[in-house]
């Protein structure tokens, strides 16, 4: 069967490419092994942040006096949980793909030659492009007693159907800070095994400790510096020797690229797989290991969409347009959704130094109004990265609650290239969190 385009794999970011070839005109096959909608809608983005939400706001309402708080009820949870999953049924996306010209085909593809997809006996050829949006799956560490023993992975703690009395995560990454915070507020006792001295280590240096109190405050039990030796059925042993027990382990030691070997498909920034004649094999998203993040990866999947139509126009695509995922390098926002939240974009300080930049870090609590009135006892840190000699943005981060609707503010300020001296000019709305970012500008000399 012969397409234009051929994009292997159904996640958001395959969707995305597909959408975009499709409505440029251009015939296009999805092929997809499991579920239209990936891991992002029924193992990873959508129920962890159905799981972790009724927490957050529950904690809220306990931070301002005169509201009513009960407990959490657990049922509910769990069902608005699984009615963001659709029930793991992906007829609803099916039907998205197939109304937006897209033809969808179950089963696992694989490439067997050059513009050739191979899915079981049929045979798919692209007129011009072949795209890999495979994603990723867990990396498992090399455990003795690993292999026989039952572990969660993300799969399972996104989609349990019960609580269990306890939980051992082994990691201190962002899966695993979200669910050892699900769990616990769900009434688990949760122990977090975190392998350095602070959770989170690719953030500011702030970040991690932050969110070990908001941790430790729901009782979570956080070992630092803490070495996993061996795990058995209930049981992970540490290097000193200290047993950790739970009725269930989950292990969130990091996600690698599937592909066979486990290796990233290394890509230009308009998706072109490195090394590959004929430009015709492209991939996206979590495969390429560039960064996994469902936004990012469909930033990259709109960029490989363009970048598609404009070569079959006989265009080439140039930095910082539609066909070329330029702000993957300087400006990739993330939200760790804990209690405290952690909103952070472009390069921590220490990133930007070591890219040689000559940057000023600005630090402050967020101490303002507005966060006063959000919440009695308000604690929140910010950090402002400054390149001292273009006076622009290069990285800000925000921990405290609710600070992830915060960060798309210094998305557009270091997208646009805009000097402090201009971003005094954007006056925050008074008595709004948002008032720190005058309180920054102020501190950095303003
Ligand atoms: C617990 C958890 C929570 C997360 N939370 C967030 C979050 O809040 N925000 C955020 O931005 N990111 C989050 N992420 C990361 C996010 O899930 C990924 O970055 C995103 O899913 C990547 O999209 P993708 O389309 O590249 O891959 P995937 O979503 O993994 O989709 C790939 C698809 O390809 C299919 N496939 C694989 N191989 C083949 C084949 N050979 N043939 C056919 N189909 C194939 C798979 O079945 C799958 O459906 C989270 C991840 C986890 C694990
Ligand atoms: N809110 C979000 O944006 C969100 C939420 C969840 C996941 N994600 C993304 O999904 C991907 C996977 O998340 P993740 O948390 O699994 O990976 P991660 O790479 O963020 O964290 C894994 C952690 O495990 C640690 N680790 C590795 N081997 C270990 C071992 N043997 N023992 C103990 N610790 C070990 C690492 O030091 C690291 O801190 C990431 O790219 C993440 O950004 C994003």
């Amino acid at each position: 069967m012969d397409f234009d385009v051929v994009v292997v794999g159904g996640g958001p970011v395959g969707e995305n490419v597909a959408g975009r070839t499709a409505a440029g005109g251009l015939s296009t096959v999805m092929i997809e092994a499991e579920l239209v909608g990936g891991e992002c809608s029924y193992w990873a983005c959508m129920p962890s942040k159905a799981l972790l939400r009724p927490g957050h706001a529950r904690a809220a309402a306990a931070r301002v006096p005169g509201v009513p708080v009960g407990p959490l009820d657990v049922p509910a949870v769990l069902a608005r949980r699984t009615e963001f999953t659709s029930n793991w049924d992906d007829s609803g996306q099916v039907k998205w793909a197939e109304g937006a010209g897209i033809t969808v085909v179950r089963g696992r593809g694989s490439v067997t030659g050059e513009r050739e997809v191979t899915v079981g006996s049929d045979v798919y050829r692209a007129r011009h492009a072949v795209v890999m949006c495979t994603g990723s799956v867990p990396k498992m560490p090399p455990l003795p007693g690993l292999s026989s023993t039952p572990v969660w992975t993300s799969r399972e703690a996104t989609s349990a159907k019960a609580v269990p009395s306890s939980l051992v995560v082994l990691g201190g990454g962002v899966v695993g800070v979200e669910m050892a915070q699900v769990w616990a507020r769900l009434g688990s006792s949760v122990t977090l095994v975190v392998s350095g001295p602070r959770p989170l280590p690719r953030f500011e240096e702030f970040v991690g400790p932050l969110v070990c109190d908001g941790l430790r405050a729901d009782g979570v039990e956080v070992l630092l510096n803490a070495r996993a030796a061996s795990v058995a059925p209930g049981a992970l042993t540490l290097e000193d020797g200290r047993v950790v027990r739970g009725d269930e382990i989950l292990i969130a030691t990091g996600r690698k690229p599937a592909t066979s070997s486990g290796e990233p498909l290394a890509v230009d920034d308009t998706g072109l797989v490195s090394g590959v004649d004929g430009r015709w094999l492209y991939a996206a998203g979590d495969v390429t290991g560039r960064i996994m993040l469902t936004h990012q990866g469909k930033y990259e999947a709109r960029a490989v969409g363009s970048a598609i139509l404009a070569r079959v126009a006989g265009e080439e695509p140039v930095p910082w347009s539609a066909g070329a995922a330029s702000a993957d390098h300087v400006a990739v926002p993330q939200v760790v959704f804990t209690d405290p939240e952690v909103a952070f974009v472009g390069r921590t300080a220490e990133q930007a130094r070591a890219s040689g930049l000559s940057v000023r870090g600005v630090d402050l609590d967020i101490a303002v109004a507005g966060s006063s009135l959000h919440a009695d006892g308000y604690s929140g840190r910010a950090r402002m990265v400054v390149d001292e000699s273009r006076r622009t943005l290069v990285g800000v981060t925000f921990v405290g609650q609710d600070v992830a609707e915060m960060v798309h503010a210094a998305t557009v300020a270091i997208v646009g290239e805009v000097t402090v001296d201009r971003l005094w000019h954007a006056v925050p709305a008074y008595p709004t969190i948002s008032e720190v970012w005058l309180r920054l500008l102020e501190s950095y000399g303003l």
